[in-house]
């Protein structure tokens, strides 16, 4: 570490003249900013005027996906949504707060996806399980719950899809982020692990490589992989699974980086809002609406089902069963559809679709994943 005895190297000419010119950029950079965030102010205002919502998922898509389009680089076209979300986000907070309920505690995935999501400009509201996190928003607590509802390793989250099924809340937006599980603890070692502290799901995400590197530890399921974190921070004999932000959070070592079976391992969170308060999205030109039905059991049920999509040209991006426990093996389908009810053609699907069904929802409408 540089002290006050150590000579500082100094900056050579060219250097410092680009660093003038970044200054002078970020200066101007911080003045459009600012000009953009007087115009959401004003937005705001209007807004409050009309009584209406100010969080746009449609509207905060398109403007990404137009830069997108726009961006002439050399900054990659990856960098355009992270950047203009948090932009977006610290605009929105000035029009109002917003609220945000996810499975907790600090450093969570689920708390990474409504970040990534809402951007950092947010007021957190960390829960102890999803039923908690759809109970805050249903309350009024939370404007707005993030749940995960699949990941590419393990399918679906049963007990988000099973609570979809009677809430009230409607989905509004979809996330979905890349899992990378790290195995964490209070010692840079392997060396005389007892027990590895994750959620199920991560638990499972890592099978193969608990088998393999750490086939004698228990494997010990916990409410989330940041209160693995929590207790490995507690107990030497404890190891956790979790991000790299649970570590810092907690002061543990990465002893494995990147322990997930599947390299691509993601996980995809819907976000949630009650209808009274939040209408749902006006179609932005690539959305996905979700459902779930049921049909009577008996033969070309199913097939019935997809004649009308097939007839008018929707597509099905999703389609999973789960039992409905009637004990009659009959089924809910969650089925995800490409497009908006706004759009002739989906909404005369969905309404010959809903004829054919025994039960039908909409848990909601809303703009596709941009990243
Ligand atoms: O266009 C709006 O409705 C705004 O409120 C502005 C803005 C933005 O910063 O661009 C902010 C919040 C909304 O979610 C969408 C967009």
């Amino acid at each position: 570490m540089a002290d006050s005895t150590t000579p500082t190297a100094p900056v050579p000419p060219e250097l410092l003249a680009l660093r003038q010119q970044i200054d002078s950029v970020d200066g101007q950079l911080l003045q459009l900013l600012n000009q953009r965030a007087q115009l959401a102010l004003a937005v705001g205002e209007l807004k409050k005027h009309e009584g209406s919502v100010v969080f746009r998922p449609e509207r905060e898509a398109q403007v990404i996906d137009g830069l997108k389009l726009k961006n002439s680089g050399p900054l990659q076209t990856e960098s355009v949504a992270p950047i203009w979300r948090e932009i977006m986000s610290a605009c929105r907070a000035l029009e109002t707060p917003i609220r945000v309920a996810y499975l907790g505690p600090a450093g969570t995935f689920s708390e990474e996806a409504a970040l990534g999501y809402f951007g950092s400009s947010i007021v957190r509201v960390p829960c102890a399980n999803f039923d908690e996190v759809l109970h805050q928003t249903i309350a009024g607590a939370a404007d707005f719950g993030v749940v995960p509802v699949e990941n590419s390793t393990e399918g679906v989250v049963t007990r988000s899809l099973d609570l979809f099924l009677s809430t009230p809340l409607s989905i509004i937006g979809e996330t979905s982020l890349v899992v990378r599980h790290n195995l964490l603890r209070k010692s840079n070692s392997l060396e005389g692990i007892e027990a590895v502290c994750a959620h199920p799901q991560a638990l499972a995400q890592c099978h193969q490589w608990l088998s393999t590197h750490l086939p004698q530890a228990e494997r010990r399921p916990v409410a989330s992989n940041a209160e693995g974190a929590r207790l490995a921070s507690l107990d030497p004999k404890l190891a956790a699974i979790a991000s790299q932000r649970a570590g810092s959070e907690f002061g543990l070592h990465l002893v494995s980086p990147a322990i997930q079976d599947d390299a691509h391992n993601r996980t995809r969170f819907a976000v949630l809002a009650h209808p009274d308060r939040h209408p749902q999205p006006a179609a932005s030109g690539h959305d996905c609406t979700s459902l779930v039905v049921s049909v009577t059991n008996r033969p070309g049920a199913l097939h019935d089902m997809l004649v009308p999509l097939k007839a008018h040209g929707v597509s099905m991006s999703r389609f999973e069963s789960r039992p409905a426990r009637s004990g009659q093996w009959e089924y809910y389908f969650y089925i995800d559809l490409q497009g908006h009810p706004d759009e002739p053609h989906v909404a005369q699907a969905m309404q010959e679709l809903r004829a054919v069904c025994a039960f039908f929802k909409v848990l909601g409408t809303y703009p596709l994943d941009v990243h």
